[in-house]
């Protein structure tokens, strides 16, 4: 049986230029970091994995990586993929780390890069994209997966399993469809700060043409000029001329859109503050964007503040307007207060920062219990190429369903990744089905070695013009 003999890590930082240089309320100068893991054994078998961050900062979770990924050398890869919540408890429980985390921070994060490594080897190993490993499993596999400490006040084991049990007979109807139909998705890149009105309106353009209906804008810099940008996305998204060719309006009364603020073609429209502000700030704030009616707010607040978003939802539930966050929220019982108070109408999570694929799948429970829709975090390099997984995972295996959710799409630096995500024509995710490509994260070396800090030869050329 293979065994765990080393890793490499890289601190790969792709510069804000690459991405547009689309820029939010809190991120001004951004360039994307993966800090890039790969899990070497004594045969063939390897496992990738990584992390977001941008810019500074990266190195320091490089560092933690490796303290992390440590732990693991000289494990049999059966061993630990026989239980991989067992493993993952194994992976959360350094006493020597304990104290600067895991549960938060950089040491979750780098553990959830590692955990991810791990899973993406077990999907290898078996041939199997990540998504399809983990549908296959039984209801009893995929309870045995999870991450349970600290949330059995919110869901039990027993709990889980009847509910996985319930749809069981079912998952096969639901991946053959997705196959087909392909998982429902959101554009991001119409919407950044920094954008002039003219790039807004042709890329909200473009998305529209692309068969995307859910459109998400940044907002929190300044009211009136995200007033006027909510309103020039609007005046096309909800215009039937943009349409696809062949393509009508859809009712915006529709089942899957009840609640979602959808305009007359069917289109719905979300705001996303990063944090910027104060509660009743928050609030003030986003009634003023009442008039482009956006499904959500994302993060309006501190990220950890339950229930300050609890409050900001109950006052802007009157104006239709809902909440959403989850990106920033670092660990599963975060996610588990967020439910418990009834502070989210929709749950973010984020594949990088959970610590990887174990905790996901607590989280993906609680929400199915709890009825919250997942529509996952991604803007950020990699996290497309990983969250379509974890959404498949979710509509096949845990919720059972995906009309009502989407999956957030930006549409830069795929070509690193060495099988990248992909768009159908209808605006929504191809499904992943290369038997080989377990959780999709591998990057090309020749991108690892052009954009790795601070001696990657885009880094250096970079400094050499500075000179
Ligand atoms: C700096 C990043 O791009 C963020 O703006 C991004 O992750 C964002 O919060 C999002 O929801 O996509």
């Amino acid at each position: 049986m293979p065994k765990i003999t080393g890793f490499e890590v890289h601190d790969v930082r792709f510069p804000t230029s690459l991405t547009g240089d689309g820029t939010d309320a809190m991120n001004t100068d951004c360039d994307y970091s993966s800090a890039y893991i790969t899990l070497l054994t004594d045969s063939e078998l390897v496992g990738h994995g990584m992390t977001f961050t941008i810019g500074r900062g990266n190195d320091i979770v490089c560092m933690a990586i490796r303290e992390v990924a440590n732990r693991l050398i000289g494990k049999d890869t059966e061993e630990l993929f026989a239980d991989m919540g067992k493993t993952w408890e194994f992976m959360m429980s350094d006493p020597q780390l304990r104290w600067i985390g895991p549960e938060k921070g950089v040491i979750h994060i780098a553990t959830g890069a590692v955990n991810n490594a791990l899973w993406d080897m077990y999907a290898r190993s078996r041939q199997k994209p990540l998504w399809k490993l983990v549908v296959d499993f039984s209801p009893e596999e995929l309870v045995r997966s999870a991450a349970w400490r600290y949330i059995s006040d919110a869901i039990t084991k027993e709990e889980a399993l009847d509910m996985l049990k319930k749809i069981e007979s079912t998952k096969a109807e639901r991946e053959a469809k997705v196959r087909e139909i392909g998982y429902p998705a959101y554009v991001t890149s119409a919407g950044w700060l920094g954008y002039s009105d003219e790039k807004v309106a042709r890329l909200t353009k473009e998305a529209v043409a692309m068969g995307f209906n859910h459109f998400k804008m940044k907002v929190g810099a300044d009211q009136a000029n995200d007033l006027r940008r909510g309103k020039i996305i609007r005046s096309i998204i909800d215009d039937p001329q943009y349409l696809p060719a062949g393509t009508h309006p859809r009712d915006p009364n529709s089942e899957d859109l009840k609640g979602k603020n959808a305009g007359p073609t069917g289109s719905v429209l979300m705001i996303d503050a990063n944090q910027v502000w104060d509660v009743p700030q928050a609030i003030e704030y986003v009634k003023g964007l009442e008039e482009i009616k956006p499904w959500f707010i994302e993060e309006p607040t501190a990220p950890d503040d339950v229930l300050g978003h609890a409050a900001i939802r109950k006052a802007l539930k009157p104006h239709g307007i809902g909440v959403a966050t989850g990106e920033h929220a670092h660990n599963r019982m975060v996610f588990k207060q967020l439910l418990q108070a009834e502070a989210i109408d929709v749950c973010q999570i984020d594949s990088c920062r959970l610590a990887g694929v174990s905790e996901v799948i607590s989280v993906l429970l609680m929400s199915a219990k709890f009825g919250v829709p997942v529509c996952p975090h991604a803007g950020g390099v990699g996290l497309c190429e990983y969250v379509i997984h974890l959404s498949l995972i979710d509509y096949i295996a845990i919720s059972g369903t995906m009309e009502r959710n989407v999956l957030e799409f930006v549409d830069h630096l795929h070509e690193h990744f060495i099988t990248p995500c992909s768009i159908n024509s209808k605006g929504r995710y191809n499904v992943p089905t290369n038997p080989l490509e377990g959780y999709s994260i591998e990057m090309f070396q020749t991108s690892i070695a052009e954009y790795e800090w601070p001696n990657g030869s885009y880094w250096l050329s970079a400094k050499g013009k500075k000179a």
